[in-house]
């Protein structure tokens, strides 16, 4: 199969490959980091994303407890710093390490690493009694890590308007990534966020962008949206994931997806092989926006917004 690797380009001018093919939360998740619990599957699932053509981009975090399956896998694989993008997250509303300086650099230790790729805020659920330090403060946090080198680029997640023009006010380094929930299903996590960070040149990253699929209805083969997918899986002959992750790299948007089967790993690296025309993205930016709004985290903070999830 030919491999073409794509980019986006971040607001300080460095380059990011356009997608995560290895996202180690989600099905990885994990309530504990123990021995017991270490996950052999997941190092051989990364493992083999690092066989494939090109930089492979790899999504991590504080709160997923799988820095142990991440270190193991990046020794044995043996493959070149340079081609490997490694994303890592603090945990805000959990709080698992003293502030994002400490946190990074105890998961630094734990990955066998000198620096991250891209160093993010998990949410902006952040206060001075549940954290020790207010949003703005977590950000200084954040602007000392890249100042130090140890993030090569520094972001948020889950960040709605208010949060990024609280943070906007201070920061003398802008995020330069929001990773947010974003799937046909689900065009605005929250209140315009799609077009605030497009015209704040914040890239957006999109995580669970297969909802649909991880969410298929029972009457899925009379539905719009659906059938589009299927005519475009037969068009390009790609999976209806891969159609569905092209579509949200259509919209500007970087996908994170995971998968416990390789082939589809080495599908969603191979996503720039084939491309969907402007009026297919349309097409399916309309269908998915026909659709009732579909939210599969962080619910308690977001569901209130549901009623504006899908206007564009
Ligand atoms: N910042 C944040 O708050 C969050 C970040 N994330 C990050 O994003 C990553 C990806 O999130 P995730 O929701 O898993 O991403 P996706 O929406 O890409 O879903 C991936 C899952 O979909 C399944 N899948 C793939 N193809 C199909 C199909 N055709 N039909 C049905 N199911 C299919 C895969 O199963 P299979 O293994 O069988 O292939 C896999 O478990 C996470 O691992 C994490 O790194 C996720 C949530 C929150």
């Amino acid at each position: 199969m030919p491999f073409k690797q794509e980019y986006f380009t971040l607001n300080n001018g460095h380059k990011i490959p356009a997608v995560a093919v290895i996202g180690t939360g989600t099905r990885w998740f994990k309530k504990e980091e123990t021995e017991s619990n270490f996950s052999h599957e997941l190092v051989s699932q990364i493992k083999y994303a690092l066989t494939l053509p090109g930089v492979i981009h790899i999504d991590a975090a504080e709160i997923y407890r799988t820095y142990p399956e991440v270190s193991q896998a990046l020794k044995e694989a043996g493959r070149r710093r340079d081609e490997i993008f490694i994303t890592d997250k603090y945990s805000t509303s959990l709080k698992l390490s003293e502030n994002p300086v400490k946190g990074l650099d105890i998961s630094l230790e734990k990955l066998g690493l000198d620096y991250v790729d891209l160093y993010l805020l998990h949410s902006p659920f952040v206060n001075e009694e549940q954290n020790g330090f207010t949003l703005e403060q977590a950000w200084k946090y954040m602007e000392e890590i890249y100042n130090s080198g140890k993030a090569k680029n520094i972001g948020v997640s889950n960040f709605a308007k208010e949060d990024l023009e609280r943070i906007l006010k201070i920061a003398t380094i802008k995020p330069q990534v929001n990773q947010i929930e974003y799937s046909p299903f689900l065009q605005n996590q929250t209140p315009g966020i799609y077009k605030y960070c497009q015209e704040h040149d914040i890239l957006l990253e999109a995580y669970a962008p297969l909802g649909p699929l991880q969410k298929r209805p029972t009457d899925a083969r009379s539905d719009p949206f659906y059938k589009i997918v299927d005519k475009l899986a037969h068009k390009y002959d790609k999976s209806e994931a891969l159609i569905i992750l092209r579509w949200v790299s259509k919209r500007g948007v970087l996908p994170v997806t995971t998968s416990s089967k390789p082939s589809r790993i080495q599908d969603a690296q191979h996503l720039y092989d084939f491309d969907l025309t402007g009026v297919e993205t349309e097409e399916l930016t309309k269908a998915g926006l026909e659709h009732e709004p579909l939210r599969l985290y962080w619910t308690e903070q977001y569901s209130k917004f549901d009623s504006e999830a899908q206007k564009l």
